[in-house]
């Protein structure tokens, strides 16, 4: 549909001044700028009772009779359902002081010498139970952006219809909430632009978006579905810890031999679990390969195992030789915390003596939660390719846009290189960990910070001019086989999960990825994290992150909208630079792990379904989207993984996604909050 189809259509486009049509139907800007429109129309339509039924207070009197609130607004239907949810809320805001003592209790924990007990990076600013205001934005760099929208959001403003200007005029939102300094101002400067406004609350409700570096449970709790949009998948862990990415790629690679065993369409039939595997066999997205084989998880994946399973430990200590080099990390921990190389017979039998102490320790079987995270170890890849001689990794991103339909997509980042050269006997850790935040711990890092990130184009002219030749590559090897493996991975990854996910509509998340390429170019998956460093304090940064920020939500924004209204997702038009991986419009419903068509309202803007529209799923029964809503990271499809067959129970507070610690996501959080962006 064209931009001028568009504006034809839409009396919110046709309110504006065709100046700022002109101006914007040049670039992508101009379809979000009506899309922020729309919503702040559709915002005063659906959510907020008719002016001057309620004084400006921000929450939504709850109170209020549903047939009374229906009479008033039909469109309000959505909320009608969300009356457990209410009363759910209310359950849970009763509860925080127990929550908030639990809390207390456990920041006092005492500390274990010797082993990575640190409190995991960033758990300073962790969402805590009381909710202090986020601290001001560390991207204190981006701040002039912030300032440059502003004008535009008041010339949007000049020329709203009245009822819109009286929702941003009487401070009545749209409302807009960001949890710790990650990328807080370009997210800021995003949402200002559009005349939302920020609030510093983090108990309130009302807001549109929500973005916090920590995932807390009273969001998942409260999360009005298909009215907000929440950053992060609450049980995002099946990516992003150590051992969930591990295990998911496990059950995976069973599921795929299983299903390759016999005729994938009698397997379909009688497995739910096979889908994905059989997707990913078909696979055939726009924009991406076509049909082909599924990936092994050792092509791209180092050899791994965990520490917090007896068998799997005794197999390694039993494997280990001294001809190789692994690397042992905690499995929630970032910036390249707690690692250490294993290299020789010593260092592996104190490992095996500590792990044993920590098993056996009856202050850790009384109260696992106190216990180390858990780890693994895993093959270390003594031979990576160098970049003048400095070891070096790829950072690209996961972008989940939408969870209802899935919209997965893949966007570049840049490289991120050691300051010292690369010796593989080298003790120094900096030399081997490619870690921005390692890379700060040097003196030098001051003066040579802007050496230790390259641009992927920057990479790409390097790998031609050294390698291209000499190793028979084709021409810009990193934009074409490189960048096409990284897609292969992140799509069979998610296909890994893509069942167990919880989703709902306003779900989105961006997840960083993290690639070795060996001096064979062989490409390595090391690990996924959450939260992904946002921060600009290099110049390629400054002009990767922003980009990559702004179009996340540009396309969380554009996917929602779509779904909600029961719209085709393609053409996508605030896409630029991310590649779609997965366009789950097809995908069968319903997911396992979260609601399904049952809570997406009818589409408020068509009479009859366009071609190509999704159909609704029919209403669900006993446990779904009406039962009460399980804590996210809890229950069979949460943060629950299946255990590996025949091994034992781990450890209760071990790390790990396989168990659950029992306070459930904030405890999770509290432990494996080592982002900050890492
Ligand atoms: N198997 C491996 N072989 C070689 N180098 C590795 C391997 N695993 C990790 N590294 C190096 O160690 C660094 C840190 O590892 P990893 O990314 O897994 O840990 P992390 O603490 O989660 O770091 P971050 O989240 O900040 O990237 C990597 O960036 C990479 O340079
Ligand atoms: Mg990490
Ligand atoms: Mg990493």
């Amino acid at each position: 549909m064209s931009p001028t189809h568009l504006a034809a259509k839409d009396p919110v486009r046709q309110g504006l001044p065709s100046i700022l049509y002109r101006g914007a139907a040049s670039c992508q800007s101009f379809y979000l700028t009506r899309e922020s429109l729309a919503w702040n129309k559709q915002d005063a339509k659906m959510t907020l009772p008719p002016q001057g039924t309620r004084p400006h207070g921000h929450r939504r009197d709850r109170s209020q009779p549903q047939a009374e609130a229906q009479a008033q607004d039909p469109g309000r239907h959505r909320s009608l359902r969300l009356g457990p949810r209410t009363a759910q809320r209310t359950h849970v805001s009763r509860k925080r002081g127990k929550w908030s003592r639990i809390a207390g209790v456990r920041r006092s924990h005492t500390r274990v010498p010797g082993w990575a007990h640190k409190r995991p990076m960033g758990s300073s600013q962790e969402e805590q139970p009381l909710h202090l205001p986020s601290q001001s934005g560390q991207d204190a760099d981006l701040l002039d952006a912030a300032d440059t929208a502003r004008p535009q959001a008041s010339l949007l403003e000049r020329h709203l219809p009245e009822g819109e200007r009286q929702l941003h005029g009487s401070g009545q939102g749209p409302y807009f909430y960001i949890g710790g300094t990650n990328g807080a101002s370009i997210i800021s400067s995003y949402c200002k632009g559009k005349g939302w406004q920020r609030i510093e609350d983090s108990r309130r409700e009302d807001y549109k978006l929500k973005w916090c570096e920590v995932k807390c449970r009273d969001s998942y709790y409260s999360f009005r579905e298909g009215e907000q949009l929440l950053y992060q998948l609450p049980n995002n862990k099946l990516l992003t810890t150590k051992i969930g990415l591990l295990s998911a790629l496990r059950e995976y690679s069973r599921v795929v031999s299983r299903t390759h065993k016999t005729s994938p369409c009698a397997q379909a039939k009688s497995r739910k679990d096979t889908t994905s595997a059989l997707e990913e066999l078909a696979w055939t997205s726009p924009g991406c390969f076509g049909p082909q084989r599924v990936l092994k998880m050792e092509e791209f994946f180092p050899e791994t195992y965990r520490l917090d399973i007896r068998d799997e430990r005794e197999a390694f200590f039993t494997l280990f030789d001294e001809n190789q080099t692994w690397i042992c990390k905690p499995t929630a921990s970032n910036q390249g915390k707690g690692i250490f190389l294993l290299r020789n017979q010593e260092e592996v039998a104190a490992l095996q003596v500590k792990t044993q102490s920590i098993e056996d320790d009856p202050i850790y079987r009384k109260m696992p939660f106190r216990a180390p995270q858990a780890r693994v170890v895993q093959r270390y890849i003594q031979n990576p390719l160098l970049l003048d001689g400095k070891k070096f990794d790829v950072r690209s991103y996961l972008l989940i846009a939408c969870a209802m339909p899935y919209m997965v997509f893949f966007g570049h980042g840049y490289a991120r290189l050691t300051l010292s050269l690369y010796d593989p006997h080298s003790s120094d850790l900096s030399g081997h960990l490619t870690n921005q935040f390692m890379q700060k711990k040097s003196p030098l890092y001051m003066l040579l910070k802007e050496d230790t990130v390259w641009s992927m184009d920057h990479l790409n002219r390097y790998i031609n001019d050294k390698f291209r030749k000499t190793k028979g590559l084709p021409r810009d090897w990193v934009f074409t086989t490189f960048t096409k493996r990284m897609q292969q991975i992140m799509a069979h990854c998610f296909q890994a999960v893509k069942s167990k996910l919880q989703c709902k509509l306003g779900y989105f998340d961006l997840i960083g990825c993290d690639f070795l390429i060996d001096e064979n170019f062989k490409v390595w998956l090391l690990e996924m994290n959450s939260n992904p460093a946002l921060h600009t304090n290099c110049e390629v940064l400054k002009e990767v992150i922003p980009g990559v920020v702004t179009e996340t939500l540009d396309l969380a924004l554009e996917t929602f909208q779509k779904s909600l209204r029961g719209q085709k997702m393609l053409p996508l038009l605030s896409q630029r630079h991310f590649v779609l991986l997965h366009d789950g419009e097809a995908d069968l419903w319903p997911r396992p792990g979260g609601s399904r068509g049952a809570l997406r309202p009818p589409p408020p803007l068509r009479a009859a379904p366009r071609p190509g529209a999704r159909t609704p799923a029919p209403p669900r029964g006993p446990g779904g989207a009406h039962a009460r809503p399980r804590p996210p990271g809890r229950g069979p499809d949460g943060g629950t993984q299946s255990r590996e067959p025949g091994a034992e129970r781990p450890r209760e507070g071990a790390g790990g996604p396989a168990r659950e610690p029992s306070p459930g996501l904030a405890e999770e959080e509290r432990k494996s909050a080592g982002h900050r962006g890492s």
